[in-house]
């Protein structure tokens, strides 16, 4: 089966979250399993393009409304992916040194214009279009509804939603930008008054996942306004798990860390990497470090870390190092608290992929208090290194991490608040000062299997049960 993944972000070409590593890594392993799987995502202008070169395998125009585009799409000459990929190159509009920004809705219908396209003239057209998130959401939409796409409308496509929070949305004015259609079904397109590409995905998409079980639920009851919509679409709706690429996140290889180590080094191992993050971010390695690495946005609850934050190391001998960026408020707020906190908190406010792996491997536990988690992979990666995750029980948590009082290896809490989480670090530090029972957990959590190859075959499957 052939198929062709169309995503904004794919690691290690671009990642803003998640979503890279996911995009990254199913393919590959869908490859394993003897499916040629292909990404097709914008060429940007960031450090993986500078470095590369690459070749034009095809070039056209479109129209976006009443402009002319020119695009091409290049592959790389020399590339160094397991994955074939492929770019579409509209200079004017994706070469951008950002992802996403205010201008998205047009990047993105015209991301998605180029990519139908190129793969209407294919030699071999894929069995399966596999879309992620809404910005390639209208894909699905215009192969069923759009007149120049009807030669495609064949072919499944599967749309994921790795977040429903953030939808697409665009009003009216903007509908000129989307290819024509025939105007009775404009209702597919709309939700709530306002045209709507995640909810336009979940209703002309052949199969619709989530990253997790848990959820696939949960967005019945909470799903930024489409809750009705999916239990309408229940039937075509699936929960499937998330992996983690475990060529990349491999302890025992990662470039990226200080010192490598396995389950039975993993104490000199841990120790290195704890002892350098300390070394470098002013903190005692004597004391439990506390990591927290994540987008600064509400959903990921990081609105009650100052409250827990102050409480804690008052209270507490702990160290706090948080690696993060997003929303300005919550920056400034959590980087004021440095210096009032010198040489117990640190906080790194940016992003920074080596340092996100020196983390994992050196952190005693850490700190996801999500409000929102359709997955999460950090949980996953932290017990590949030896970190116990501080897990609100939602979503992907929920399905990854069982609590040390249930037979489990994990802290787990039920709400995000101040008393919660703080309780849950202070059961973490009993945890820390039981020598033996904690290395004993960090070794057994580091043989947890969360890699893609149960859920990659999971794909497969809902592709076939299709084809
Ligand atoms: N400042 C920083 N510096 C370096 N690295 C950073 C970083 N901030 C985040 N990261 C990295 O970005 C990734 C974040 O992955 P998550 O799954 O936690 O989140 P995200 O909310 O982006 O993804 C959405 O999609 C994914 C994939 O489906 C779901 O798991 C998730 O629940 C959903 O919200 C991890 O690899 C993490 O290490």
């Amino acid at each position: 089966m052939k198929i062709i993944h169309i995503s904004a972000e794919c690691y290690p070409i671009a990642k803003v979250g998640g979503l890279a590593d996911v995009v990254g890594a199913l393919p590959k392993y869908q490859n394993t399993l003897g499916h040629p799987s292909s990404v097709i995502m914008p060429f940007y202008d960031n450090k993986y393009t500078q470095e590369h070169t690459f070749e034009k395998v095809y070039e056209a125009e479109f129209n976006l409304g009443p402009n002319y585009y020119v695009f091409s799409v290049l592959k790389t000459k020399d590339s160094d992916l397991d994955i074939e990929a492929y770019f579409i190159d509209i200079p004017e509009l994706l070469y951008k040194n950002y992802v996403y920004s205010v201008d998205d809705t047009k990047r993105f219908i015209a991301f998605q214009i180029a990519a139908l396209d190129w793969i209407k003239v294919h030699k071999q057209q894929p069995d399966i279009i596999h879309c992620h998130d809404h910005h390639t959401g209208l894909i699905s939409f215009m192969l069923q509804e759009c007149f120049d796409y009807q030669v495609l409308n064949t072919i499944p496509v599967i749309t994921t939603i790795h977040n429903a929070q953030y939808q697409g949305w665009f009003g009216y004015d903007k509908l000129h930008l989307i290819p024509d259609f025939n105007e009775e079904k404009i209702g597919l397109l709309d939700w709530n008054g306002c045209i709507n590409p995640l909810a336009a995905a979940i209703k002309c998409a052949w199969r619709v996942t989530t990253v997790s079980p848990s959820y696939m639920e949960e967005l019945k009851q909470n799903a930024n306004g489409l809750e009705s919509l999916l239990s309408h679409e229940s039937t075509k709706c699936q929960g499937i798990l998330n992996g983690i690429d475990t060529q990349v996140w491999n302890p025992e290889t990662d470039d990226f860390i200080i010192e490598n180590f396995t389950k039975d080094t993993i104490s000199t191992g841990r120790k290195a990497n704890k002892n350098w993050l300390c070394k470098e971010y002013n903190l005692d390695p004597n004391k439990p470090l506390f990591g927290f690495i994540g987008r600064l946005v509400s959903e990921k609850g990081v609105e009650i870390f100052p409250d827990v934050f102050k409480n804690v190391l008052e209270t507490e001998a702990v160290s706090i190092l948080l690696l993060g960026s997003g929303e300005k408020e919550t920056e400034n707020t959590l980087k004021s608290l440095k210096p009032v906190y010198n040489g117990k908190y640190n906080a790194y406010i940016g992003y920074d992929e080596r340092l996100s792996h020196i983390i994992y491997a050196g952190t005693d536990f850490l700190l996801m208090p999500s409000k929102v988690e359709p997955c999460g992979l950090n949980q996953m990666y932290a017990l590949r290194y030896g970190a116990i995750p501080i897990v609100r029980r939602i979503g992907g948590l929920k399905d990854t991490v069982i609590d040390i009082d249930q037979d489990g290896f994990g802290i787990c809490h039920d709400d995000v608040s101040v008393y919660e989480v703080e309780y849950a670090i202070k059961r973490a530090v009993a945890l820390y000062n039981d020598s033996k029972r904690f290395k004993k957990l960090q070794k057994q959590i580091m043989t947890i299997d969360h890699s893609w190859d149960v859920s990659a075959k999971a794909y497969i499957n809902l592709y076939q049960s299709i084809n």
